[in-house]
């Protein structure tokens, strides 16, 4: 058996050779005669999966991606084809969560001001906007959501209106990328929705670019007159809109998903619907193969302040070195992918034992692995 990998997808080697050849390409330039006598593709976001690179895929069976996205994949090409395919719903949900979670408490650090109280809109409903719901309830803020389509399914009881999304003190958004259907979200926040927003507010964008009318945001913040930005994803990567860097307060680079147990998670995701497809039996390494974190344990001896809480999600995951190499090397095109490519090792909170003399309920809410000390 022949298996195309993105370069990028962690563990594929050791897990996949199992069963057979493994070939490791770049996903961003993946040419049609890569796939030749191939029987399975795993990629990530960055490869359009349509029948122009499935051309020369004359045994292909399965495509797998690693990520929760998957608007890259033609599903309906590759069901008229009769091929499989498989995403990893949820796999980085976690992280996400974290990303967020730390940026909203750098940035009420920056603002001398605290997250209790404050009123947050999570637009997207789904996997990735419950894990920041989550966290942002454990910080006191009080929670809003927003996704029409859960609404009308009848999954989710409660969906504010967009106008109450517009008031919130932060903005966080989480949909999938789309152009057609009844809740279309490409450009949902366009120049007339970002004009009803205000200095005083955040908003946060880590789902996808295009999602926010990047142009429209420019001129906005520009002039001073857009939230405090918090943006980890672009119109157009990896060619993004490079001015508007310089007004976020958080930058990067579409990494805030990239935590190693979410890509893990991603991996052993697609690796089992490889199997269940291909029908070969699975031996999953996924979670042998996750190396022990650098750090371990940390006792708190009294209860945390504000800023302590800041400085432990930031000891975990320091987003602002993040932002840093990618204000330093990361907004050209071929930046934006390096750091990517090169990304350090993040854990997610889980990884940190947190020894815990003054019961903190907010902290296991944040996803620390807590152990009371009795
Ligand atoms: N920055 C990053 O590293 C990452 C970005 N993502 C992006 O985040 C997106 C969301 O991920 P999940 O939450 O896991 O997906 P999900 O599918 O679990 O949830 C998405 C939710 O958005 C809702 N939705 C769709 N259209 C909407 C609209 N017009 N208004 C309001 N809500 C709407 C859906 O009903 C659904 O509940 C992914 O599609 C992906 O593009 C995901 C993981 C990592
Ligand atoms: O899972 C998703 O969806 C994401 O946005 C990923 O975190 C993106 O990572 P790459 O697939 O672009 O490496």
């Amino acid at each position: 058996m022949k298996i195309v990998v993105d370069e990028n997808i962690p563990f594929a080697q050791q897990i996949l050779s199992q069963h057979g050849e493994v070939v490791a390409v770049d996903g961003r330039t993946m040419q049609p005669q890569q796939l030749v006598d191939v029987d399975a593709l795993l990629v990530r976001s960055v490869t359009k999966v349509n029948q122009q690179l499935l051309a020369q895929a004359n045994k292909l069976k399965f495509v797998g991606t690693a990520t929760i996205g998957t608007e890259h994949v033609e599903q309906n090409y590759l069901a008229e084809r009769g091929i499989a395919f498989a995403s990893a719903p949820g796999c980085n949900a976690i992280a996400v969560g974290e990303y967020v979670a730390t940026a909203l408490l750098a940035a009420t650090e920056y603002r001398y001001q605290s997250l209790v109280g404050k009123t947050i809109a999570i637009v997207g409903a789904g996997n990735t906007g419950s894990q920041v719901a989550k966290r942002a309830a454990a910080l006191g803020m009080q929670v809003m959501l927003y996704d029409p389509p859960a609404a009308e399914q009848g999954t989710l009881a409660n969906s504010v209106s967009f106008e109450q999304v517009l008031d919130a003190d932060v903005i966080s958004l989480h949909v999938p990328s789309t152009k057609n259907g009844k809740h279309p979200t490409y450009h949902l926040f366009n120049q007339q929705v970002l004009s009803k927003l205000t200095p005083e507010q955040i908003l946060v964008n880590a789902c996808r670019g295009e999602v926010i009318d990047n142009q429209a945001l420019l001129e906005f913040a520009a002039q001073g007159k857009s939230p405090l930005l918090v943006l980890d994803v672009w119109e157009g990567e990896p060619t993004i809109l490079e001015p508007l860097v310089k007004y976020a307060f958080i930058a990067t680079p579409h990494i805030a998903g990239y935590s190693l147990e979410g890509k893990m998670r991603g991996t052993s995701m697609v690796y089992q619907a490889m199997c269940q497809a291909l029908k070969i039996e699975a031996n999953d390494l996924s979670e042998q193969l996750l190396p022990v974190p650098e750090f371990s344990q940390i006792t708190l001896k009294g209860e945390l302040t504000d800023s302590q809480l800041t400085k432990l999600t930031q000891l975990v995951y320091n987003i602002f070195a993040d932002d840093r190499r990618f204000r330093q090397h990361g907004a050209s095109p071929s930046g934006f992918d390096k750091l990517r490519k090169f990304y350090p090792q993040r854990r997610e909170f889980s990884a940190l034992q947190v020894v815990n003399q003054h019961k903190q309920a907010n902290l296991g809410a944040l996803g620390f692995n807590i152990q009371e000390n009795k």
